[in-house]
């Protein structure tokens, strides 16, 4: 099976070439050779490489600074998401593509389901949901995997901002007042090959196509994400440092966040037969993984 991923740089995109071997071949793209914005890059890439499937995981991420690049954000994220979705319809190729819970208000009392109303309060949530349509639109076998707080020894991330921070304050104040679950990019990549085997064993097959939430399993808040983090790394002789919970009030953001991140994953599981970890063990791998100096 041979995959292309967009966006060679992210989180996503790293996990998933990490996972190339023998019966999986990987080829990601990034900017210049293929730029999301520019559909004539994608289709000299898909009749260079010619995969048999495509994963969408380029996007603009800059989720603060979106509030103030709107016009970037929905080139990436909506034009762009199209793009790659139509040159691989254009092909009879199926798509994979990555959103996010920035979609939903996030005011809900449980854990999103796939079928809930959407309703993003960012421009970035705005520009992914739109993405979702442009997707879906221009993509008769097009699956969109919302995920969430994701993390790994690749790129920025929250793991490693805590990691770095505590090595310069004792006490650092992280929000306590949003739910989510903190997901590890190389989980996604598994499941994403899992979803990717699925859908090209019966490409014609509607249950794989539309809406998935593909999250870890349990939930936690920032500052239980950042103590579980610190918790780990100080067994293993390695920085912490003492969480002082706040509100979101007391760390405005340009951006704003959702209270409720949670996402329901229960779709997935029973379609492609797979289950995300428990969050923690994404954060005791992704230590592993950066001690042993592999990012
Ligand atoms: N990081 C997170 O916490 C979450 C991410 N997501 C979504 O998951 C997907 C993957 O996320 P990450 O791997 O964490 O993102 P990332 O920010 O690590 O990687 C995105 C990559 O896309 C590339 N990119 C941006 N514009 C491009 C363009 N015009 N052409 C080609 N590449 C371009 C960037 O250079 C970067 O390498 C994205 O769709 C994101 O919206 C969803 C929920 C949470």
């Amino acid at each position: 099976m041979k995959l292309l991923v967009t966006g060679r740089s992210g989180q996503v995109a790293q996990s998933l070439a990490a996972l190339a071997g023998t019966d999986l071949e990987i080829v990601a793209l990034g900017r210049p050779e293929l730029d999301i914005t520019d559909r004539a890059t994608i289709e000299a890439a898909l009749a260079a490489h010619r995969p048999d499937l495509v994963v969408s995981a380029g996007a603009y991420t800059a989720v603060d600074r979106a509030e103030s690049e709107e016009a970037e954000a929905f080139a990436a994220n909506r034009d762009g998401a199209g793009h790659v979705a139509a040159a691989a319809a254009a092909l009879g190729l199926p798509v994979l593509h990555l959103s996010t819970d920035y979609v939903f208000a996030g005011d809900a009392e449980r854990p999103y389901r796939e079928a809930d109303p959407t309703g993003p309060a960012s421009v970035y949530g705005r520009s992914k949901l739109a993405g979702e349509a442009a997707v879906l639109g221009a993509n008769p076998r097009a699956a969109i995997f919302r995920t969430a707080w994701v993390y790994s020894p690749f790129g920025h991330n929250f793991l490693k901002t805590m990691l770095r921070l505590c090595a310069e304050r004792d006490t650092l104040r992280v929000v306590a007042d949003q739910r989510g679950t903190p997901t590890y990019a190389p989980d996604i990549a598994a499941a994403l090959v899992a979803a990717a085997r699925t859908a090209l064993a019966a490409p014609d097959d509607p249950s794989w196509r539309g809406l998935f939430h593909l999250v870890a399993q349990g939930e936690t808040t920032w500052a239980g994400f950042a103590e579980e983090i610190f918790r780990q790394s100080a067994a293993r002789g390695g920085p912490s440092a003492k969480v002082e919970p706040i509100a979101t009030a007391d760390y405005p953001t340009p951006a704003q966040r959702p209270a409720n991140s949670r996402l329901d994953s229960t779709k997935f599981q029973q379609v492609f037969g797979h289950q995300l970890p428990p969050w923690q063990t994404g954060v005791e791998r992704c230590l592993e993984s950066l001690a042993a100096g592999s990012a």
